[in-house]
């Protein structure tokens, strides 16, 4: 088998758009090797060794120290970043990780993580305990998106064994996690009762996994296309999902693409548990109702026949005074948009008060006999319920002149002034909701 230096420069060899190299390094003997492995066959000058304190065990600072002298040892730059541990979960320390990697890469950089064949193996049955689907079984894809860069395995297909031999025969130093043993860690379980035993049995282990991973993720590759086939079909527009034809593909395609579309807009994959409530709550309630249901940061809401995926706003801000200009001022929920468009508008150089819904009010919509209320205006228009409380309106003198990217009032209109749009954070083509 050819030495790992060598294996290194293949699996990196046509990654040649590569900027900057991460090297995630947590001291531990894998990413020690690839450390050693990279000061010997990159350019020093472009790698940045990465270590992130978890901050979960007293000796952690003392611990990034020794990382930081191997790193200037071998002359590669070293950052560490403090991150909080949560409940040290294991789950909760690897999201705390992934996201200080994240704020850290920048567009051109890859991040290189030691995994290896081992632990591929141990994500195989661990993913299996927890009842993933194909695409979590796939396990540990050898390159990925991360962030504003990438995310690649170089070791992926060596073995633990074979990496630890390449460290004692060159006496590297490399720090021994005490947590390694505890098997309160899942992972930590598996790894030292189940492989042993699953290896004693069927030597070939490791083969056999990458035989099956592999299968897995083309089976997510298609499955991937097969859903993306079927959201330009039915799609209107990224964050909104119409629900008839949804409902006229089978159900195994449904849920596909319900996982597919929610990952693309959010970057959330759903549970299986997940997956039933959206079933049950949101597309299966009543079409009179608004069902909602809080999958990660977002919103999954039904309005009209129509599932709306938005990440949750922060608070609308206090009314406020202003004076009117063309341009854009960008709110806590959306933009307000200032236009030069019909012939009508509102004067530039007004004093205008921005300000929201109280309910009971009444607009003389411009183009349009008699008046309406703000209710009936915004069902008209198609606002969904929840973008309505954060809606700005806009009074000039106590007198409600715009309902921005929906109607202008009798009141208020000059020749050739400004239409104000609102365009809600979320909804790419928030304005579609209005006339104007
Ligand atoms: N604290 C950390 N700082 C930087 N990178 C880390 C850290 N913990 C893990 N990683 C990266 O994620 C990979 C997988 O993590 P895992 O917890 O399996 O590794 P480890 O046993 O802590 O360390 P090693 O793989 O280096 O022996 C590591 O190989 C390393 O590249």
């Amino acid at each position: 088998m050819a030495e790992l230096p060598v294996l290194l420069v293949e699996r990196l060899k046509d990654l040649t758009h590569i900027r900057r190299w991460v090297i995630a390094f947590s001291g531990g003997v894998d990413s020690r090797v690839l450390l050693e492995l990279c000061a010997q066959q990159l350019p020093p000058e472009r790698l940045l060794a990465l270590h992130i304190d978890h901050q979960l065990q007293s000796g952690s600072k003392e611990w990034a120290k020794r990382c930081e002298a191997i790193c200037e040892h071998l002359n590669i730059a070293y950052r560490c970043i403090c991150v909080n541990p949560g409940t040290g979960s294991e789950s909760d320390l690897r999201d705390a990780r992934y996201q200080a990697f994240e704020e850290v890469l920048e567009p051109g950089d890859c991040l290189l993580l030691a995994q290896h064949a081992d632990d591929q193996a141990e994500t195989l049955f661990l993913r299996l305990m927890r009842g993933a689907g194909v695409r979590g079984l796939a396990s540990m894809p050898w390159m990925r998106p991360l962030g504003q860069g990438v995310l690649a395995r170089p070791l992926l297909d060596q073995s633990r064994a074979v990496i630890e031999r390449w460290a004692k025969e060159r006496g590297l130093e490399w720090i021994e996690d005490p947590s390694n043993a505890s098997e309160i860690y899942e992972r930590n379980w598996v790894r030292h009762n189940l492989m042993p035993l699953l290896r004693g049995r069927w030597p070939r282990l490791h083969q056999r996994v990458t035989a099956t991973t592999r299968q897995l993720s083309e089976a997510c590759e298609l499955l991937d296309e097969m859903a993306q086939g079927d959201l330009s079909q039915i799609r209107s527009s990224p964050e909104q999902l119409p629900l008839l034809p949804l409902t006229e593909l089978s159900r195994a395609r449904q849920r596909n693409l319900l996982r597919f579309w929610v990952h693309r807009v959010s970057g959330h994959w759903l549970s299986e548990d997940e997956l039933f409530r959206v079933e049950e709550q949101v597309i299966g309630a009543g079409c009179d109702r608004t069902p909602e249901l809080k999958l990660g940061g977002y919103w999954l809401r039904r309005y009209r026949e129509c599932l709306y995926l938005q990440p949750a706003l922060p608070e609308r801000e206090a009314p406020f005074l202003f004076t009117l200009e063309p341009g854009e001022r960008r709110l806590s929920q959306g933009v307000l948009g200032f236009e030069q468009r019909a012939s009508q508008g509102l004067p530039v150089g007004a004093r205008l008060r921005l300000g929201y819904r109280q309910g009971g009010e009444r607009v003389r919509p411009l183009g349009r006999g008699g008046s309406v209320s703000l209710k009936q205006l915004m069902q008209e228009a198609g606002v969904p319920p929840w973008l309505r409380a954060g809606w700005p309106l806009l009074w000039q003198n106590e007198v409600l002149v715009a309902v921005p990217g929906i109607c202008l009032c009798h009141e208020g209109v000059v020749e050739g002034g400004l239409t104000p749009l609102w365009r809600p954070f979320g909804l790419s083509d928030g304005g579609c909701f209005g006339r104007l």
